[in-house]
């Protein structure tokens, strides 16, 4: 399998590829019609900020599995068109917190203290003390937006500076941020309070030009900014008009909703706009970190079958899977079972975990239901990211649910699937010697292992009628491996599941149906 790399990485992560096996391809600084070109026959790709995987590009990856962020933002990675395609996207948190949270305090201290300009003053032969009067960091209130992890390791840091800390984040507890020493308060009074705001947030939707022209209004006067997180977040242009109008005395950018930036950009002329070139993460610590974190999740993933990280899908380390993976095989034969069986349109999968499986990490369970559901259903590429996708596209309501107790079983997965028309109900059970069971399709009870070639029959419960299947498919060849039988006493109906070594021609499945007491035969191959 080849994976392509598109952005530096350091060789601790490449060395991690290839011992794995791997066939690494480094291709540094494509453009888009490169790229495409590229894509077209990788398995895996490792980027960083530099590659944008636009919906034109992941489109045209034909074998492309995971894509690797070595870092943190994914917002250069059109998500939607990856989950569509069933490729996993990874990215490696926490291994570059601590260098943007420090290069953050170091746009902080470079602002308040002038650094950059006095430097470039001196170094052009001047002499100018007076000019470069700074500001102190002690005391002053530090403006947090964003609490995530780099954003409560600056939290941290400007504590032991003596900052006053407060931050607005809506998915942090105040609880979890007074624990930080973080006092929690709104978007308008963290403009109102703040001598200093700096941004942690993703770039999203939600919060592309969160710092605009309204926002630098309610600012107090003289504030400083930094935005070390996305480009974008910030808006360009508003932030320049609210320098020039002096409102914001200063503002230190690593990020810009360009890159690289025009080399003209109004920012650059004015003297108390501070700026790098995206160095956030840019450590010698980070890049190993994010290094070795990205090609590891990439092996895990493409030799092992093991997903860390993942945003599209649930991840599943390798201990997890261990235990989840004979759920996951029954699961996906419940799935494939229930698709062959209903007679329309899929409109609702119902699933309850029971007993043991029930205190499992069941959402992995609940993808594999769905692929096996689905790749019978549309016969087209499903996988375990794409299958929520897929099913919720084509309007399928999946509910979920998990009780304690699993009637006879110490582990039980009932599905039910309604179809235009009609509905089943399935469960299976995993046995001790960890085999996949179904022990009920609708009212019968049975113990069939779900595998290969199989018969599905509803007959009478007469004498003889056994018989009379057992010589058809004799005289047609085929060898019947098991048979379990159900029954429905009061209205004198079996079913039949049966294991046959070869898939049955439509001639025997016609004559089977023409059998006196058969009501009903599917073929059915798990
Ligand atoms: N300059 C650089 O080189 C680097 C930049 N980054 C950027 O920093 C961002 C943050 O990274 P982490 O702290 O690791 O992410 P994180 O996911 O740990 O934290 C993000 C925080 O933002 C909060 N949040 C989300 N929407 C919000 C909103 N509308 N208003 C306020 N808070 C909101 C979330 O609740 C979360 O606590 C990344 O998404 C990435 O874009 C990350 C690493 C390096
Ligand atoms: O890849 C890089 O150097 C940038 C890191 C970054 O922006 C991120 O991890 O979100």
């Amino acid at each position: 399998m080849k994976v392509l790399v598109t952005d530096p990485l350091l060789p601790e992560g490449l060395e991690i590829l290839k011992k794995a096996g791997l066939e690494v391809e480094e291709r540094v600084g494509l453009s888009p019609e490169e790229l495409k070109e590229a894509i077209r026959e990788a398995d895996g790709i490792i980027i960083r900020s530099g590659t944008k995987l636009t919906a034109e590009i992941i489109e045209a990856a034909e074998r492309l599995k995971v894509i690797a962020r070595a870092g943190t933002g994914l917002d250069n990675v059109d998500l939607e068109a990856a989950s569509r395609r069933g490729i996993v996207v990874m990215n490696c948190p926490g291994g570059n917190t601590n260098s943007a949270a420090e290069h953050t305090l170091a746009l902080m201290f470079a602002m308040a203290r002038n650094v950059p300009q006095a430097m470039a003053s001196l170094k052009a032969g001047r002499w100018e003390r007076k000019k470069f009067l700074g500001r102190e960091l002690m005391g002053k209130t530090l403006g947090i937006i964003g609490l995530g992890r780099i954003g409560s390791v600056v939290a941290e840091r400007a504590q032991g500076l003596k900052m006053k800390v407060i931050a607005y984040d809506p998915y942090v507890t105040p609880e979890r941020a007074s624990e930080m020493g973080v006092e929690l308060v709104s978007l308008d009074e963290l403009y109102a309070r703040s001598d200093i705001i700096t941004v942690h947030v993703p770039l999203m939707k939600e919060t592309y030009h969160l710092l605009n022209a309204e926002s630098f209004a309610k600012m107090k006067d003289g504030v400083l900014v930094i935005n070390c997180a996305r480009g974008g977040i910030v808006d360009e242009r508003a932030l320049y008009e609210a320098m020039k109008s002096g409102k914001v005395a200063g503002a230190a950018l690593d990020v810009f909703e360009k890159e690289p930036p025009d080399p003209d950009h109004p920012l650059f002329s004015l003297e108390n706009f501070v700026c790098t070139p995206h160095l956030g993460a840019s450590t010698l610590e980070a890049q190993k970190n994010v290094a070795v974190a990205a090609a590891s999740q990439v092996v895990d993933f493409l030799v092992h079958g093991v997903v860390r990280n993942a945003v599209n899908m649930p991840s599943v380390s390798a201990e997890a899977l261990k235990v989840l993976k004979p759920y996951l095989v029954l699961a996906e034969k419940l799935g494939a079972m229930q698709a062959q069986l209903a007679e329309g349109p899929i409109t609702e999968v119902s699933i309850v975990y029971q007993g043991e499986v029930s205190r499992l990490d069941t959402a992995p369970l609940t993808m594999a239901l769905l692929k096996g559901l689905l790749s019978r259903a549309l016969r087209e590429d499903v996988n375990y990211v794409n299958a929520l996708y897929r099913a919720r596209e084509r309007g399928i309501k999946i509910l979920e649910s998990k009780t304690e107790t699993a009637e006879d079983f110490l582990n039980l997965i009932g599905v039910t699937v309604k179809f235009k028309g009609g509905e089943n109900y399935l469960a299976g059970t995993i046995f001790g010697k960890m085999e996949p069971r179904i022990v009920r399709i609708n009212d019968f009870q049975l113990d069939a292992l779900p595998q290969g070639h199989m018969l599905y029959i509803h007959n009478d419960d007469r004498p003889g009628v056994i018989g009379l299947i057992g010589v058809t498919l004799g005289e047609a060849g085929l060898n019947i491996s098991r048979m379990h039988v159900g029954q429905e006493p009061e209205k004198r109906r079996n079913v039949i599941l049966l294991s046959v070594d070869q898939a049955p021609s439509e001639e025997v499945l016609s004559a089977l149906r023409n059998l006196p007491h058969v009501h009903s035969v599917k073929a059915l191959e798990l």
